[in-house]
């Protein structure tokens, strides 16, 4: 199984950490577009190897996408991060020209790919891909869910005063610090609600602090997270190289699920060898209803900036 992994920044550079550390992947490429950058991340990551205890090859290079050629899956986290105080949708600008480029290079160079996007608005760029790659649906995935599922479960865990491996979660609609959905009516500690053990106020301090997770992040780092951010994409990419049909919430493209059409949103879905082996429709409530299409409401008015 070959990996390319285009943008070797901190968020692409975790991602191939974590990916060869669990050494189910013969070959990690990294692409970026800094003269000599990928090259240096893929060799001091292979120095790590006899470290570590992996045998995952992980190669860089500068741009050249002859190099990825033959990749099963390729990882974007090219372009810029936010700033503390940004939305993600304010990267729009500069990063849906990115991820358009690197999308046709990828795609020129491994037909069959299977693309899991990244890059910030996420939504909106999973749309972008969707629109421009030619890829079939169920080949392009956005990582959102699986990251804002962790950042939900360690906040139910401190809230719960349990620890983490207690609780399970699910996060779903927007990868955005309003649009995000934290599924508490399904929360639960060792399978029983968590909502026995939570009251108002502490239900309440979860889905906020879950919604603002990344933007936390960005204040404390100064730039985005990237440690959570790359092992999210990391169980991504092995539920696809070992085919685990493992449900992970990822932004899809709907044709009717959800009540929604032509976007892609976070909702939970088989990941398998295929990419998206199936959409799952799980039942919501009326409010958690109402709050998807909001988010899609909000992620639809982004994604009418985009220029094809
Ligand atoms: N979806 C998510 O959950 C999630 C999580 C974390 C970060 N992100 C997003 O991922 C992106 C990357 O974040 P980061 O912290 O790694 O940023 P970073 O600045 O550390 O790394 C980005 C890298 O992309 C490279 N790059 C820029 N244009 C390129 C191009 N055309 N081709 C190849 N490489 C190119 C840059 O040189 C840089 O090394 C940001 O947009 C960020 O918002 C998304
Ligand atoms: O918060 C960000 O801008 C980066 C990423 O989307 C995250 O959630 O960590």
């Amino acid at each position: 199984m070959k990996v390319t992994v285009v943008g070797a920044g901190a968020v692409g550079a975790s991602c191939a950490e974590y990916i060869a550390m669990k050494n189910f992947c013969s070959e990690v490429v990294l692409v970026d577009i800094k003269e000599g950058f990928a090259e240096g991340k893929a060799m001091d990551l292979m120095q790590t190897a006899s470290l570590n205890g992996f045998d995952t090859k992980i190669t860089g290079t500068t741009g050249d996408y002859s190099k990825t050629a033959g990749s099963h899956v390729a990882v974007i986290t090219s372009g810029i991060p936010r700033k503390p105080g940004m939305t993600r949708e304010e990267l729009i600008g500069i990063n849906a020209g990115i991820v358009k480029d690197v999308t046709a290079n990828l795609v020129k160079h491994s037909p069959e790919v299977i693309i899991i996007v990244v890059s910030n608005p996420m939504d909106t760029m999973a749309y972008l891909v969707h629109k421009t790659s030619g890829l079939p649906k169920h080949k392009i995935i956005g990582m959102g869910g699986a990251l804002d599922s962790a950042r939900f479960k360690y906040r139910l865990a401190e809230a719960l005063e349990s620890p983490i491996s207690d609780v399970d979660g699910m996060v779903i609609a927007a990868h955005s610090d309003t649009g995000m959905l934290p599924l508490l009516s399904k929360a639960t500690r060792n399978g029983v609600p968590v909502t026995e053990f939570l009251d108002d106020e502490q239900q309440k301090y979860v889905i906020e602090e879950t919604k603002v997770g990344g933007a936390t992040l960005t204040k404390l780092l100064g730039t985005s997270a990237w440690y959570a951010p790359g092992a999210a994409v990391s169980v991504m990419v092995q539920a696809i190289a070992c085919d685990q049909k493992k449900m992970i919430p990822c932004s899809l493209m709907l044709e009717g699920e959800y009540n929604q059409s032509d976007i892609c949103l976070g909702v939970p879905a088989i990941i398998g060898k295929n990419g998206v082996e199936k959409i799952v429709n799980i039942t919501l409530t009326v409010e958690e209803q109402l709050k998807f299409a909001e988010a899609a409401k909000a992620v639809r008015e982004v994604n009418g900036d985009l220029k094809f």
